[in-house]
């Protein structure tokens, strides 16, 4: 029997924590059989990136043809997409059907503060690629970017998730790992779902070792709806893979600074 297949359009993490590296290995974890189209090469490891190589963006669209034409992808990811050429490239070919149940997670900022996106790409991502999106899943601070407002509290992420959802995306997803938006002892991520606003909460895990955390939740989301989950379920599915991640992550040191995720249970007592 076949798999289903998912697609992931995003950055290689030469560190393997982040990247089209964390995508495939969740999507392998999930049972999910991964494609790819990378954006960028980057030169980075668990203390930082140390350069960016983009892809031309019509090198980009040629990885996602050669895919597409052959095989039956049941869901798309989008991570780093690195210049306004690709997220324009990638929002063209959305528009067209061609990426179906598309999670797009806007990565702007690497954890180390480095840049990931051309500034110029913002405004690409809120109206050429939000629109076509099944869900969005920035973190606070790309939230904060992309809607150009502050993010105090709560009551904030919850009106935040609600206004990336009037960009046009089905669903969006506030994620709240940075702590700024946390309650002491919870990981909480507001998820608009196209009428109301509700919270995925779980346990807040005290390590370092979160290199990579963005990508796996929103590739286990990518995974669990190729599965054929309904978004609700896909989203809660998702939300408890990332958990075990990085509490697995938690137990092993692996690099000098913000250590990779555990994607297989291998530290699992
Ligand atoms: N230390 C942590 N403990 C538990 N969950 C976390 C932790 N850090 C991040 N998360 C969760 O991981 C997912 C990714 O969130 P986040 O780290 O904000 O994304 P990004 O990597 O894009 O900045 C969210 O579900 C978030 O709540
Ligand atoms: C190539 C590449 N893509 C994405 C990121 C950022 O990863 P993310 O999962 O958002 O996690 P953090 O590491 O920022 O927590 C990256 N660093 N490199």
């Amino acid at each position: 029997m076949n798999p289903p297949v998912a697609l992931t359009i995003a950055g290689s993490d030469s560190g393997g924590g982040a990247g089209i590296q964390a995508d495939l290995k969740t999507f392998a974890a999930l049972r999910v059989f991964g494609t790819s189209a990378i954006t960028a090469l980057t030169a980075q490891n668990t203390l930082g990136v140390r350069g960016v190589h983009a892809a031309p963006a019509s090198f980009v669209i040629a990885q996602i043809a050669a895919v597409l034409d052959d095989l039956p992808v049941a869901s798309v990811k989008t991570g780093m997409l690195a210049t306004a050429a690709t997220v324009e490239a990638v929002s063209a070919l959305a528009a067209q059907g061609r990426l179906p149940n598309l999670v797009v997670d806007p990565v702007m900022v690497s954890s180390s503060g480095d840049r990931l996106l051309e500034p110029a790409a913002e405004n690409a991502y809120r109206h050429g690629l939000f629109p076509h999106a099944a869900v969005v899943t920035p973190n606070l601070r790309e939230t904060e970017v992309l809607l150009g407002s502050s993010i105090r509290d709560r009551d904030d992420q919850h009106a935040a998730a609600r206004a990336l959802g009037d960009l046009g995306a089905g669903a969006a997803v506030v994620k709240g790992g940075h702590p700024a938006g946390n309650e002491p002892g919870t990981a909480v991520d507001v998820v608009w779902d196209g009428k109301e606003t509700y919270e995925l909460r779980a346990p807040w895990v005290d390590t370092p070792n979160t290199h990579g955390t963005g990508c796996s939740f929103a590739a286990a989301t990518a995974a669990y709806l190729a599965h054929g989950e309904d978004l609700r379920t896909a989203l809660a599915s998702a939300k408890d893979y990332v958990t075990k991640a990085i509490a697995g992550g938690a137990r092993w040191h692996l690099g000098a600074g913000h250590g990779p995720l555990d994607h297989f249970g291998w530290t699992r007592p």
